[in-house]
């Protein structure tokens, strides 16, 4: 059967493209789409380099990159760029999870997965470009609440759970999700990063640093082989963490955090809702096959709850801001 070859949008599929844009952002988006469209890259094999970008204010530090606030020459659209020195990637021996790292985000296109829109490299360095998530790690986040609220925990969860759920249709299990590797858009959206680094984060940190055990699976505890449903794991100490504010099974001792997983140690504190209790003690399940889907996890009576309610809020709170004739920004 002849493969038929899908074709770029061009300027006739732009009413298109903004059909779904607030009214208010119309002419922004609609004038973005023209400037890509206009770009040589558009819709070619493109050689992208350091030229095509304004390197701009730094954004955070990781093992092996910067991260800067990065303008794209041409069209001015912003995302952040990792730079990673090619030597440290050598010395530190990485040059797969790079590799895997590149291989896996860049064929993830989901809302709430961070995307890599491209990388080049010269000599000395490697360049992600990524979309930007400006309000940075969630993990800062966290800390500076101490923990969220019922209402921001059940989107966030949301959130994850649909990221998750896609990357195991398309065959990819996280493995490393914790606050650190998710980021938050200005629009309060989790953005899931750091593909491709887990087993050499987790085999790395085992020794070096205590808080990152704290996600295992018991399964991994163990040695034992495991699927995707450890994310599931994972996404249940997350939600956890969300409403506590610090891991379920954490503690000082690196041989207690193992024997807490083991036993299924975990406290849920009065303050924490029923229906909270029930999603997290659903995805804390000692066999992976009896951990609650993520399509359940999203149709989940708490998770929807709260959703709505908080959805009734913001609509809520923007009335008000409407009639008082402000702007209101969420
Ligand atoms: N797309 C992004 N948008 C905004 N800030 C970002 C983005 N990517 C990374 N950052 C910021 O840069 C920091 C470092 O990111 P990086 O991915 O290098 O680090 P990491 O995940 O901590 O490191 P590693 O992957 O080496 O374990 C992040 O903690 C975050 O604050």
């Amino acid at each position: 059967m002849q493969k038929i070859k899908k074709k770029p949008p061009n300027r006739h599929h732009i009413p298109k493209l903004i059909e779904n844009v607030p009214v208010e952002y119309k002419d922004n988006v609609k004038g973005m789409s023209l400037k890509m469209m206009s770009h040589e890259a558009y819709g070619q094999p493109y050689e992208w380099s350091t030229k095509d970008f304004e390197m701009g204010a730094p954004l955070g530090r990781g093992k092996f990159g910067r991260v800067y606030l990065a303008r794209e020459v041409t069209t001015k659209y912003i995302v952040a760029m990792k730079v990673m020195f090619k030597a440290e990637v050598e010395k530190g021996n990485v040059q797969r999870q790079v590799l895997r790292e590149i291989e896996i985000q860049s064929r993830l296109k989901h809302p709430n997965i961070l995307r890599l829109l491209t990388w080049f490299h010269d000599d000395v360095r490697i360049y992600l470009a990524l979309e930007i998530a400006s309000e940075g790690e969630l993990f800062k986040h966290l800390r500076n609440n101490q923990r969220f609220d019922e209402f921001r925990s059940a989107k966030y969860t949301y959130q994850v759970a649909d990221a998750l759920n896609y990357c195991h249709l398309n065959n990819v299990i996280h493995r490393d999700l914790k606050p650190e590797n998710i980021l938050l858009t200005s629009s309060d959206d989790i953005k899931v990063a750091d593909f491709g680094w887990s087993a050499h984060t987790l085999s790395n940190k085992r020794k070096t640093m205590c808080g990152t055990i704290d996600y295992l699976p018991p399964e991994m505890v163990d040695g034992r082989t495991y699927n995707d449903s450890v994310d599931q794991w994972c996404l249940g100490v997350l939600c956890y963490e969300f409403l506590v504010g610090s891991a379920p099974f954490e503690s000082k001792d690196t041989q207690k955090t193992y024997e807490k997983i083991r036993r299924l140690e975990v406290h849920y504190p009065s303050f924490l809702s029923a229906g909270a209790k029930d999603l997290i003690s659903k995805l804390l399940r000692k066999p992976g096959d009896e951990r609650i889907t993520l399509v359940d996890v999203m149709k989940h009576p708490w998770i929807k709850q709260n959703m709505k309610k908080r959805n009734a809020l913001l609509e809520e709170r923007a009335l008000k801001a409407r009639a008082a004739g402000a702007s209101y920004v969420n």
